[in-house]
């Protein structure tokens, strides 16, 4: 894996160069960042180099051990590996030291001899980590010093040194393990940390895995971050190499820059992977469409991708590059991390809030259009029904029409037959043959067959001439007949007028309803203009806020000194960016973004924090942490009593409520509790397995995931409080089971928000990390044996892993080692790239704990570094504000 300009490496995992000389001697430490501490501590004292077991020489600093680095074949300086900048010093049997010459072997004897004896000592005082067996320790204090191991196969080992003797800590059983000496040949040995003596905490990037070494190599390589070559990983993938005809393997390597490299399997080396060959990848083709999506003018896809190289394959880097190169308004000398950084950002809040009140306008208008449609639909729906109805009785009417028309002809013949009956037969008829007449009338059909086709081909006697029908029956049944007539053609002309009416109801209707479809659509693509608009605008604000934050320092570092009545305030504080400490008759100074005297008050550290909250809703990985000695204030801040809740509390407060003020976006808030004691993860909301709930980090594509880690959804602060009380009950009731202190681990409050965007359809994922670090001090003397010892030795390597992680953020080191430490491993999301921390170094404003405060504001210093990039040239010089 490389970086764009680093030439290719074989995918072998690195082997240690062991020169001759070194074989089967004990090498002593490396010098790491001397240069650095020699700035801050004066000058140390080289002496002449000595072999083990020569007594030391008083330091510079006062403390016997501090002079360690430099009495031991200082002056003889060997650079071996490769530095960044650094110059590493190592002494392999240089003329200069006391040599292994005759005497060598014997001295070895007895070293190992020695050795064995100390570690089963040391290990026999650690039973358990369970236990909490204090023996006083039988070594000589002024000798514990904690040091860090590299091996060449990239594995990191704590190692403690103790009158020449080395036994490095197995952290699965926490027992101490003689450190072989073939070893030492294998790997080389960090800038030391010891317990005891006044150093700062920090470590060199040479500490760290060397870039294109060790750490570089071992990512895809096949060691533990192999396992991010999963099919679970997105940056690797297949690609058909056009040249030799068949399919390669890809993989996007991830350093502070990425580069898009193939595995040339002839020779086994990455290829960087030229640009056009590149847009065929289906991961970058993604990226492409996305940056075209937000910029639709931008169709050049080669333009986009190079663009996407020189934006470390950030799209919304990319985009945002573009917009500042492409529009005027946004260029990028208007852009300053101050006032007018704020009025621009207060611009774009006014545009967005615009839009959504347009897009707020528009959807009423669609929601009063839709409802005028729905009215529409029921009032034609009614018309409709009328017609069937009228039709009904239309057909209903015909029927009886017709049954009256049978009937009057009925009647009509009748007449007629009764016209041409004799009287005799009619009055034979009328008083004796009723049911004959009843018959014919019952049956007119019939009755007009059987007048027009004769029953008897005899032709009946014709009747005498003269009335022969009652008048008066003949008139009333006439008239009757005409009645009916009348009603039926005036009741067929209301069914047609009305039927009419319907017709005409029912087209004004469905022109209306088409004339609505058609104001749906326009509105509709009005909308979607709009939100396009919207997404903009949103995209646009994100962009220049996170320009904003990163302006200011994606890392700010405050500092609070906590307060303490019962002691004199012997610090100074000459402004809110500055504190002096007087110490030994001079005075040093730091600075830092925020400095918060005793008397500040939560809400006033809290509001220095609120930007960075805005940032995890918006979909940033976020982290606030604590660091500081023991009582020095570290749980006031972040938790605070109940009654005078600190950052935690407040943090997620403020969360709640800017997630349940957004009504356009749809807000997810979980909680997670973890605990990092001994390099051990522990999930502290896990039901029914109070302190046995360990976890671990598995990498899965770019993600990192704490695997079975429980998170709980919290929708109101009363469930938020819940949660809370239920995790510090779990991590009392473990720490008891352990007959620890909670001061010795590291608390992480963890929350994901997770928000769906209504009007733009997009989901964001932000982390917000609240950490309690465990306390930076050294442990007491009396205290380093068993358990104290191995969670000293744990805090050690998480702070100084932290140290290291800051500072190879700070120097722009290729390799981040953020696999140091369980703690740092954690955090790796949090730290670096894009996400924003804040780091709060708290100290004590108690004299006695000088050493500590000083030790405590250099690490904090050294941080803030970090976050300086651009806003150095602008503010400040030298970690300093002018
Ligand atoms: N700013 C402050 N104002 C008033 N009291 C404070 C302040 N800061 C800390 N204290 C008090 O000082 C004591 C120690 O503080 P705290 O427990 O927060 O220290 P700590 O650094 O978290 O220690 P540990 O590492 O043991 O967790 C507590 O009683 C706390 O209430």
């Amino acid at each position: 894996m490389g970086s764009g300009s680093s030439s290719p490496q074989p995918p072998t995992r690195p082997q240690a160069q062991v020169l001759p000389s070194q074989q089967g001697q004990p090498v002593q430490q490396r010098r790491g960042n001397f240069e650095e501490v020699q700035l801050q501590y004066g000058q140390p004292q080289a002496v002449p180099a000595h072999g083990y077991g020569q007594p030391r020489t008083q330091g510079a600093y006062g403390h016997p051990n501090y002079n360690t680095y430099g009495s031991q074949g200082y002056g003889n300086p060997q650079q071996y590996g490769k530095s960044n900048g650094y110059t590493h010093h190592s002494e392999y049997g240089a003329g200069t030291s006391t040599g292994y010459g005759g005497q060598q072997q014997r001295q070895r004897d007895d070293f190992d001899d020695d050795l064995d004896d100390w570690i089963d000592q040391k290990n026999s005082q650690v039973p358990s980590h369970q236990t909490n067996t204090q023996q006083s320790s039988a070594v000589s204090e002024d000798d514990l010093i904690l040091e860090t191991f590299h091996h060449n196969d990239g594995t990191q080992y704590t190692v403690l040194r103790q009158s020449g003797h080395r036994a490095y800590l197995d952290w699965q059983t926490q027992d101490w393990v003689q450190f072989p000496n073939e070893w030492l040949g294998q790997g080389h040995f960090g800038e030391q940390d010891t317990l005891f003596t006044e150093q700062v905490q920090l470590q060199t990037t040479s500490d760290a895995e060397e870039p294109g070494t060790s750490g570089t190599m071992s990512s895809g390589y096949g060691t533990e971050e192999t396992a991010s070559s999963t099919p679970d990983d997105d940056r690797d993938g297949y690609f058909d190499h056009p040249l030799k005809g068949r399919t390669v393997i890809t993989y996007m390597f991830e350093e502070k820059r990425n580069v898009y490299c193939y595995m040339d399997d002839e020779t086994g080396y990455w290829i960087n992977m030229p640009l056009m060959w590149e847009l065929h990848n289906e991961y970058i083709r993604k990226q492409v469409h996305e940056i075209q999506e937000s910029i639709p003018t931008w169709t050049d896809e080669i333009d986009i991708l190079a663009s996407l190289r020189q934006c470390n394959y950030n799209t919304e880097q990319t985009v945002a590059n573009y917009l500042c190169l492409g529009d005027p308004n946004l260029g990028a000398k208007r852009w300053g991390g101050g006032r007018e950084g704020q009025q621009q950002l207060q611009e774009k809040d006014r545009q967005i809030h615009t839009l959504q009140e347009q897009l707020k306008q528009k959807e009423q208008e669609i929601q009063s259009l839709l409802q005028q449609r729905v009215a529409l639909k029921a009032e034609v729906q009614e018309k409709v029904e009328k017609v069937s109805e009228l039709n009904e009785k239309v057909l209903d009417l015909e029927v009886e029409n017709n049954d009256m028309h049978v009937k009057l002809s009925a009647s009509h013949m009748q007449m007629e037959r009764m016209k041409t009956m004799t009287p005799s037969s009619f009055s034979r008829r009328r008083h004796g043959d009723e049911s004959g007449f009843d018959s014919q009338r019952e049956s007119s059909a019939e009755s007009m067959t059987v007048v027009k086709a004769p029953r008897t081909p005899t032709p009946e006697p014709q009747p005498p001439p003269g009335p022969t029908v009652d008048e008066e029956t003949l008139k009333a049944l006439n008239h009757t007949a005409l009645e009916l007539d009348k009603s039926y053609r005036s009741l067929k002309g209301v069914v047609k007028d009305g039927f009419l009416d319907l017709q005409d109801l029912t087209k004004r209707a469905i022109s209306a309803l088409g004339q609505i479809s058609e104001m749906d659509s326009s509105s509709g693509a009005e909308v979607e203009e709009l939100r396009v608009l919207y997404r903009k605008e949103a995209l646009q604000r994100k962009l220049l806020y996170n320009q904003l934050q990163e302006l200011r320092g994606n890392i700010r570092v405050f500092c609070r000194c906590r307060r303490d009545d019962r002691v004199g305030g012997y610090m100074q504080f000459p402004n809110d960016e500055d504190i002096v400490v007087p110490t030994g008759g001079s005075k040093k100074s730091f600075s830092f973004d925020k400095v918060f005297s005793p008397a500040s008050t939560q809400e006033q550290v809290f509001e220095d924090t609120l930007p960075i909250v805005q940032s995890c809703v918006d979909g940033y990985n976020v982290c606030i942490l604590a660091y500081g000695q023991t009582g020095s204030g570290k749980t006031f801040t972040m938790m605070g009593p109940t009654d005078n809740p600190g950052v935690n509390i407040r943090t997620i407060k403020e969360l709640l409520r800017i997630c349940n003020d957004k009504e356009t976006v749809d807000y997810t808030l979980k909680i997670s509790m973890v605990e990092v004691y001994n390099e051990t993860l522990s999930d502290l909301l896990k039901e029914g397995s109070i302190g046995n709930a360990t976890l671990d980090i598995r990498t899965m594509g770019k993600k990192q995931v704490i695997t079975g880690l429980t998170a709980i959804e919290v929708k109101t602060e009363g469930d938020i409080t819940d949660t809370m009380e239920t995790g510090f009950k779990n991590r009392t009731t473990a720490f008891t089971k352990m007959n620890a202190e909670s001061s010795r681990s590291h608390l992480l409050l963890m929350l994901t928000v997770e928000g769906h965007d209504k009007i733009s359809s997009t989901t964001s994922f932000g982390t917000l990390m609240l950490v309690d670090l465990a306390g930076s001090e050294r442990i007491s003397k009396t205290e380093a044996t068993g358990q104290r010892l191995v969670e000293a030795a744990a805090i050690n390597k998480s702070l100084t892993a932290l140290g290291q992680v800051f500072q190879s953020l700070r120097t722009n080191a290729l390799h981040v080692p953020y696999r140091n430490s369980k703690l740092t491993h954690l955090l790796q999301p949090a730290l670096g790239g894009d996400a924003k921390a804040c780091l709060f170094v708290m100290v004590s404003p108690d004299e006695k704990n000088v050493s500590e405060t000083i030790s405590t504001l250099t690490f904090g210093s050294n941080a803030r570094q970090v976050s300086l990039g651009k806003a150095e040239r602008n503010i400040t010089k030298g970690g300093k504000k002018k």
